[in-house]
């Protein structure tokens, strides 16, 4: 299997932890077909894989909030998107650049493999975030009071640079995250549109 000629349309989606982006992503894989990439899905996934050689050391990145290397989480994210198919609409990639390894990791694997047309950034308070974590009960390993601590500075010291970084180059477009899941998806179907990307037939 490979990419062939097609380049396929990406958007990165960015944010705090539980700032929504799995939600919205959902919603925009229902009504718009991208399909939905979590990074953190995909690793999650590897870990539990019998056989695998880095459940161990995913998890520990899991609990600890900290990034696994590119390497791993760049090749899941490849063998998602081959899986998919060629005739996919694009792609969200939830959960990814989340550090300057991802990012380098991406531009050597990938920039000649996919467009990405711009970063959508949901932005809410951190109170907020650690709450909806909190609250989220879908019993990961990492939502735990320790744990959201250590995802929040990795946000804030590894990630946010990296939205700055899209920031420069126009390519991020912000939404208030904290509003209704419903009043956030309309934004978020804004910005696809601006963007050339429409409802599915
Ligand atoms: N706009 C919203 N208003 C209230 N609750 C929300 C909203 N969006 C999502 N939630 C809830 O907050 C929790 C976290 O949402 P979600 O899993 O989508 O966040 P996330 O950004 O993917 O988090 P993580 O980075 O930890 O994976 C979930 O329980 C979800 O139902
Ligand atoms: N690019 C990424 C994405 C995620 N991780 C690890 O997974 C954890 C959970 O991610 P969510 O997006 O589902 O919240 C995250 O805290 C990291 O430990 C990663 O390493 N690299
Ligand atoms: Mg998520």
């Amino acid at each position: 299997m490979s990419f062939g000629d097609k380049v396929h349309n990406v958007v990165f989606v960015l944010g705090p932890p539980g700032s929504g982006k799995g939600t919205q992503c959902s919603k925009i894989q229902s009504n718009l077909g991208f399909i939905h990439l979590s990074a953190g899905d995909l690793l999650r996934a590897e870990r539990q894989r019998k056989g695998s050689e880095f459940g161990e050391l995913i998890e520990t990145h899991i609990r600890n909030g900290s990034i696994v290397p590119v390497e791993i989480t760049c090749k899941l994210l490849e063998n998602a998107m081959l899986a998919s198919g060629d005739s996919v609409k694009g792609f969200l990639i939830d959960g990814f650049p989340r550090n300057q390894d991802n990012l380098d990791g991406w531009q050597r694997e990938m920039s000649d493999k996919v467009k990405v047309h711009f970063v959508l950034y949901l932005s809410a308070a951190i109170e907020v975030c650690v709450q909806r974590c909190l609250n989220r009960g879908q019993g990961r390993t990492d939502d735990n009071e320790e744990s959201i601590q250590k995802r929040i500075v990795t946000y804030n010291e590894q990630t946010f640079p990296i939205i700055k970084h899209y920031e420069k180059l126009d390519m991020v477009r912000e939404i208030n995250g904290e509003k209704s899941s419903d009043e956030v998806y309309a934004e978020v179907e804004r910005a696809f549109k601006n963007a050339g990307f429409r409802h599915h037939a």
